[in-house]
């Protein structure tokens, strides 16, 4: 259910460029220009650790520079941006990466995106129990048919097979029987006291701006926006203390949902009739069965007009006439009309197509290209699309990981080899074709040795793109990329895709803006100030492959300069929608991991997609030796001005 609210600010798209930023000595960073010699590098690689040491020293000692104001600038880790996993431990700060600092202040909006992927993050997790409890079920259900077959020559076996079918009809492992986990979800919010706004308010909701869409009633109740998962009106007791009236309370709507669900509704955008809450058939097919009454939320509404009149299907319903204030922002009618599934239907009518397909039929779903900025309009050009890994002469790919034993899909997280190197569980739920439940270190994927095939769980992100993506050319970033689907968070977007180089090859390159280091093994070891993520996972190679003073470097890298897929050309945000995720699925090699965009957020069509870039400001540096500085065009309300 996608539901548009009533105000949003507008966003400013300009950084501003003379920012002052301290700055920490040039290091590498995970997408980054080249220039620098990796000698060099190294150097101040470990003089800025040696730096960081004594900075350490200097707060043990109390008369150092706290966390917050570390001159040096942490090296944001591509890998530790605002994913699910990293709100877990206190979420980190409004899109600058760093720890929680409670002496700093969140934005609302930075609020409002934490909380709903806290939300998802338990979701998802509820999502998993439920999953679990229906293979159960279906197990249990296989073992019952089998035995009741067995059981017409042995009484004994009779028995046992009365036993499991009373376990599955029994009320909890029914398939059937629901077990929403967007409600546990929200039990679980409010009993770690987790819901962001709980007493209700009269007016806008800071941080939830007009054109935000929530994809559930849950979500709404997570943030705030509205206190009941299942009701139209959410009201509040207004008393009077003066007049006539001083000694009643009244009820007063504070929010309203037009989900679709009344068949009376008719929603205009700029004017709404709106249909009173009561009398539907909430469990059938939700059609009006009965009159509705005067009471509770049909009282609370602040309206143009109300009138009573019977409905479509013959009962009293009441309708209440409401306007958009004036002065509040116009709506964004394009993502509704995409919500509504009014997607091109051919390619005329795509404006501004400059190119039908850049991937030239190699992914199972065309990419098309728009321009609306350059005039002539030009198509990307300067590289070569190819949807798999490449890989330099000089690379050696690992030998193949032994794998699982497991037949068809996995299923039994305690059998499955490839699942226990994932800590206890499976990564992904199965739900809206596999979601990853919270960003990891690393997740350990089926590979080509495994018994499963292509439909296991535990191949989530090796199914290729699914959603129908567009690039398209903005005024300030070159290309970008956005979707025409909804894409619901925990979703694998996309794999970063080029050649696989060693990072020594690259570093004397001329400038290449599309190089991601395949830095996993630093960002699991924390190094350099990474945050670290969820540590459940067990990694036999990484202590052999570590040299300990050379450990800050990624030795290998992703480069898509002249080769590579659709993520090439997606651009970085301070405040991201996508994460990166490091995987292992043919071999167990650390430093030669995949790099997976992942969805951080439920991502409404047409969003542009983005993902962190990570680099520390200032750890650019140009072919003469001297620091770059690239102003950030992202538009995020936290946005730190600068890529680098
Ligand atoms: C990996 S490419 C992304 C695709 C690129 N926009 C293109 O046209 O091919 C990285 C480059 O995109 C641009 N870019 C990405 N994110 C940006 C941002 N937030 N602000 C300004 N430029 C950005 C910068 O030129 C950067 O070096």
């Amino acid at each position: 259910m996608v539901v548009q609210s009533l105000v949003q600010s507008s966003i400013d798209a300009q950084a501003d460029a003379d920012a002052e930023i301290s700055s920490p000595p040039p290091r590498r960073a995970s997408s980054r220009l080249q220039g620098k010699p990796r000698l060099q590098k190294e150097l101040l690689v470990r003089r800025r650790v040696q730096l960081l040491d004594e900075h350490e020293d200097g707060d043990r000692e109390g008369g150092g520079l706290s966390k917050r104001a570390n001159v040096y600038g942490r090296r944001r880790s591509h890998a530790e941006n605002e994913a699910q996993g990293a709100s877990s431990n206190g979420a980190l700060e409004g899109g600058t990466g760093k720890p929680s600092d409670p002496l700093v202040e969140k934005s609302d909006h930075v609020k409002v995106k934490e909380t709903l992927r806290l939300f998802n993050k338990h979701y998802l997790y509820f999502v998993q129990e439920e999953e679990k409890r229906c293979r159960k079920v279906e197990a249990d259900n296989k073992a019952s048919a089998s035995s009741k077959k067995a059981s017409k020559s042995s009484k004994k076996a009779s028995k046992s097979s009365k036993n499991s079918k009373k376990e599955a009809s029994s009320p909890d492992t029914k398939v059937g029987k629901a077990k929403r986990p967007d409600l546990k979800a929200l039990t679980k919010m409010l009993e770690n006291k987790e819901i962001l706004r709980g007493t209700k308010r009269i007016g806008s909701i800071p941080g939830i701006d007009v054109g935000h869409q929530f994809y559930s009633r849950a979500e709404m109740v997570a943030v705030g926006f509205h206190s009941h998962w299942l009701n139209g009106i959410d009201y509040m007791g207004q008393s009077y203390s003066k007049g006539e009236y001083s000694n009643y309370t009244f009820p007063l709507a504070v929010a309203i949902v037009i989900s679709g669900m009344y068949e009376d509704d008719l929603d205009n955008a700029e004017d709404v009739v709106y249909t009173g809450q009561g009398g539907h058939n909430l469990t059938g097919d939700k059609r009006q069965i009965q009159d509705q009454v005067l009471e509770r939320g049909n009282l609370a509404l602040k309206v143009v007009q109300y009138w009573a009149e019977k409905g479509i299907s013959g009962f009293t319903v009441f309708k209440y006439r409401l306007r958009r204030a004036d002065g509040q922002p116009a709506l964004t009618t394009n993502q509704v009309q995409f919500i509504n599934g009014r997607v091109p239907q051919s390619l005329s009518e795509i404006r501004g197509l400059v190119c039908e397909d850049i991937s030239e039929g190699q992914e199972d779903v065309p990419i098309p290209a728009t321009n609306l900025v350059d005039d002539p309009p030009v198509a990307p050009t300067g590289f070569t699309y190819c949807k798999s890994m490449q890989i330099a002469q000089n690379v050696k790919l690992p030998t193949d990981a032994t794998g699982c034993n497991c037949k068809g899909t996995c299923m039994d997280p305690k059998t499955c080899a490839c699942t226990m190197l994932n800590g206890s569980d499976f990564p992904y739920v199965q739900r809206d074709g596999g979601r990853l439940i919270e960003a990891k270190d690393v997740v350990f994927e089926c590979g080509p040795k495994c018994g499963c095939g292509p439909a296991c769980v535990n191949r989530t992100s090796q199914r290729g793109l699914k959603y129908r993506f567009e690039v398209f050319r903005t005024p300030m970033k070159g290309w970008a990329v956005r979707s025409w689907d909804f894409i619901p968070s925990g979703a694998p977007v996309c794999e970063y895709i080029g050649i696989l180089r060693r990072t020594e090859d690259v570093d004397n390159a001329s400038e290449n803006y599309y190089i991601f280091d395949i830095d996993c093994l630093q960002t699991m070891k924390g190094l350099d100030g990474r945050e670290r993520r969820s540590q459940a996972v067990c990694l036999p190679a990484v202590n052999s492959l570590e040299r300990p003073d050379d450990q800050n470097v990624p030795d290998f890298c992703i480069d898509a300069g002249s080769t590579g897929n659709i993520a090439r050309f997606i651009n970085h945000s301070c405040e991201p929608n996508l994460f990166v995720q490091c995987v292992l699925s043919s071999h167990h090699d650390i430093k030669l991991a995949r790099i997976m965009l992942f969805a951080a957020d439920n991502i409404p069509p047409l969003q542009e997609l983005t993902y962190d870039y990570g680099y520390a400001l200032d750890s650019v540096m140009g072919p003469d030796g001297k620091v770059k500085q690239m102003f950030c065009h992202c538009g995020a309300t936290g946005c730190r001005k600068r890529l680098f």
